[in-house]
C-alpha cells in the first residue's frame, strides 16, 4: 500500500478512444505511483498503417496482432504480480473495435467469430485478471479531433472524420454497459496531467473505487 491507499500490486488501466489522453494519463499515474507502465505499441505494429488504408484487407490482421500483444502485456503483468498502470483494455479490442468493424462489415462475420473464439480462449487463462479500477476517459469529439491532429499520426489524421464519430458514439454505449471490474470516469476537461494537485485528486478517486468500504 502507497500513500494513496492503493495497493501496491494492483493493476489500474485507463481506457478511452483514440487521442483522448490515455497514455499521457497512463504515464502520469505510473511516475506518481511508483507502477510500471503497460503501453500499446504503434511505432512496431506491422498493420496499424495499411489498416487504416484498406479496413477491410487488414482489420482481422491488425485484430489477431493486437490481441497477441496485449496477451504477452497480461501475461506480464501477472508474471510481475501487478503494480501496472495499463494503457487501453483488451475488452476495448473486441468490445469496440472487432465488433464496430463486423458491424460495419470491414471484417467478415467468419473473420469476427474466429477472433471472438481465439479471445474468449485466452481470456479463460489465469493470466487475465480482472483490473482493479478501469478509469475512463470521456471528452467532447471536437476536443478529441483536436488531440488527434496535434498529435500528428498522419495515418489518423487522413481518416474520416465519420469514423472518428462513430467510434466516440460506440465508447459511449460500451461504458454504460461494462460490468467487468469498477470503472472510475474522468471528463478531459477536469484534470490537468501537469498539475501535480489535479493528479492527486485522480489518485484519491482511484484509492476511493479499490477501497469503497473505507470511504477513501
Ligand atoms: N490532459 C491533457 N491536456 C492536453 N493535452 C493532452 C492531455 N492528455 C493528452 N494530451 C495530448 O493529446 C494527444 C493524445 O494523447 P494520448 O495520450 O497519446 O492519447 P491516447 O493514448 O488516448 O491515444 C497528445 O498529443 C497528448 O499530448
Ligand atoms: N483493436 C484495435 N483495432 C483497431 N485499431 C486499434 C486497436 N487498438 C488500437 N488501435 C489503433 C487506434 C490508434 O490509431 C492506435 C493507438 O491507439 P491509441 O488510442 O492512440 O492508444 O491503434
Amino acid at each position: 500500500m502507497n500513500n494513496y491507499g492503493i495497493p501496491a500490486n494492483a493493476l489500474i488501466t485507463v481506457a478511452g478512444t483514440v487521442g483522448v489522453g490515455k497514455s499521457t494519463l497512463t504515464a502520469a499515474l505510473a511516475e506518481r505511483l511508483s507502477f510500471k507502465t503497460s503501453l500499446e505499441q504503434v511505432d512496431h505494429n506491422p498493420y496499424l498503417e495499411k489498416f487504416y488504408h484498406d479496413f477491410e484487407r487488414w482489420s482481422f490482421h491488425l485484430q489477431i496482432y493486437f490481441l497477441a500483444e496485449r496477451f504477452k502485456e497480461q501475461k506480464k503483468i501477472f508474471e510481475l504480480g501487478g503494480g501496472f498502470v495499463q494503457d487501453r483494455s483488451i475488452y476495448e479490442d473486441t468490445g469496440i473495435f472487432a465488433q464496430m468493424h463486423a458491424d460495419q462489415g470491414t471484417m467478415s462475420a467468419t473473420d469476427f467469430e474466429t477472433y471472438s473464439s481465439l479471445f474468449e480462449a485466452m481470456v479463460m487463462t489465469p493470466y487475465f485478471p480482472h483490473p482493479d479500477v478501469l478509469i475512463y476517459l470521456e471528452g467532447s469529439l471536437p476536443s478529441i479531433l483536436n488531440r488527434i491532429t496535434e498529435r500528428g499520426r498522419e495515418m489518423e489524421i487522413q481518416t474520416d472524420r465519420s469514423y472518428w464519430e462513430h467510434m466516440h458514439e460506440r465508447y459511449s454505449v460500451w461504458i454504460n454497459q461494462f460490468t467487468a471490474c469498477p470503472v472510475l470516469r474522468l471528463n478531459i476537461d477536469e484534470y490537468d496531467v501537469n498539475d501535480p494537485a489535479s493528479v492527486d485528486a485522480i489518485l484519491a478517486q482511484i484509492a476511493a473505487v479499490i477501497n469503497p468500504a473505507k470511504g477513501a
